[in-house]
Parts: structure tokens; C-alpha cells; sequence
């Protein structure tokens, strides 16, 4: 199964992600923390994203294109993947149609997670407030302005993906503000019918 996870910083992708990994046993790729590995690592793309990650920006299409290509060919990714925080951009969601097109691969459904605004800064902010309590090392970008600054990328570049997969028929939009559980169930039963969709259509018309 292949599937990616859309919504907006504190919408519950990576909690999400991680029912999905241990319900299908597949394997979760988030770029967030792929870069946040490279940033830590000191690579040459974790050099290039590492003042753009701490403001909120987004990493330039070519440089996350990059990384998806290389590591959806891993052989943990053969199985099936969820992808995490990608695509974030209208043309890194082309560019992720070109990939799969040319490995002979097909998503299987586009998942939205919808949330209202003021949530996801109560979200972030307990989320930060936890962290501190345990004594954990925050993210660079886990502050107030840098919050304001990946939720305007959300708004003005990731959003019109929406649009992008509704137009394809492919998008499932589900009540992220839902108990997580009943969230998890939801997306199971979205996935349910788009195996059934896939399997009772004609290999001939695949
Ligand atoms: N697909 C992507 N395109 C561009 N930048 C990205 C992408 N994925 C992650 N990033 C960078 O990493 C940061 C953190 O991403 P992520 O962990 O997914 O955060 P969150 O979902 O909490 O906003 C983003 O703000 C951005 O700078």
C-alpha cells in the first residue's frame, strides 16, 4: 500500500503515520525528519536546509525530490510506504507522479487530516510544553514565529494540493479533530475501500 498524508503542522500525521506502520506493516517516510537527520548528520543537504527548516520556509523542491527518489527505492519501501510532510508543493507532487509512473507504481490514496487552526496552535504549543517537561531537546523550528511561518507555507503551497488529488479522484478527507483512535479508524476504513477499488478493477484497464 502507498499512501500519502496531507495536513497542516499538528494535524497528527507522524501519530497517524505510526498506526498506519504498525497496522500494515509499512514503512513511514517523512521528510521532516529525513532532513532533520541530515541537518544533524552535517551533509551537504543538511547544510543547504538547515536555516530554512529553523524559520519555517520549505526546502527547494529539487533537494526533497531528490531525497524521496533515492529512498522509495530502498528495499524496506518495496512493501509499501506512507509518506509524511511530501509532497508539500504542486510540483513536488508532479515530480512524486513521474517517479511512481516510471517504477511502475500507483498510490493507492491521498489522506487528508482537517483541523481547525486555532487546534493546531493549542497542538504545537502542548506539544512543546511536554517536550520541555521531559527535558527533550525542542526543534529548531518548534517556536512561535516559526509556527506562523510553516503554517503560511502550508496555506499558500501545500493546501492546492487538495485540489490536485480531488481532481484525480484520489483524495479522502477525514475529521482530524477526532479522538486519535477514532481518527486511526477512520483512515482504515478509507483504506479499505480504496483496496477494494483497486482490486475489483480489470487488470486489463489498470
Ligand atoms: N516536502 C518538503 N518540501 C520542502 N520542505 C520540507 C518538506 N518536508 C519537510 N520540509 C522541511 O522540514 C520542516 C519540518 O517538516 P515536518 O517535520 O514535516 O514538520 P511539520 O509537519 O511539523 O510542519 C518543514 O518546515 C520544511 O522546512
Amino acid at each position: 500500500m502507498r499512501l500519502i498524508l496531507l495536513g497542516p503542522p499538528g494535524a497528527g500525521k507522524g501519530t497517524q503515520a505510526q498506526h498506519l506502520v504498525q497496522a500494515h506493516g509499512i514503512v513511514q517516510l517523512s521528510t521532516g525528519d529525513m532532513l532533520r537527520a541530515a541537518v544533524k548528520a552535517g551533509t551537504p543537504v543538511g547544510l543547504e536546509a538547515k536555516e530554512i527548516m529553523a524559520r519555517g520556509d520549505l526546502v527547494p523542491d529539487a533537494v526533497v525530490v531528490a531525497i524521496v527518489a533515492d529512498r522509495i527505492g530502498e528495499p524496506d519501501a518495496a512493501k509499501g510506504f506512507i509518506l509524511d510532510g511530501f509532497p508539500r508543493t504542486v510540483p513536488q507532487a508532479e515530480a512524486l507522479d513521474r517517479m511512481l509512473a516510471e517504477r511502475g507504481l500507483a498510490l493507492d490514496a491521498v489522506v487528508e487530516l482537517k483541523v481547525d487552526e486555532q487546534a493546531l496552535l493549542e497542538r504545537v504549543e502542548k506539544r512543546v510544553r511536554e517536550m520541555t517537561a521531559r527535558g527533550e531537546p525542542l526543534r529548531a523550528d518548534d517556536n512561535p514565529e516559526a509556527l506562523k511561518t510553516r503554517l503560511a507555507a502550508y496555506r499558500a503551497q501545500t493546501a492546492p494540493l487538495s485540489a490536485y488529488y480531488e481532481t484525480k479522484g484520489m483524495l479522502r478527507t477525514i475529521d482530524g479533530m477526532a479522538p486519535i483512535g477514532a481518527v486511526s479508524a477512520a483512515i482504515d476504513a478509507v483504506l479499505k475501500t480504496a483496496a477494494g477499488e483497486s482490486r475489483s478493477t480489470p487488470a486489463a484497464v489498470r
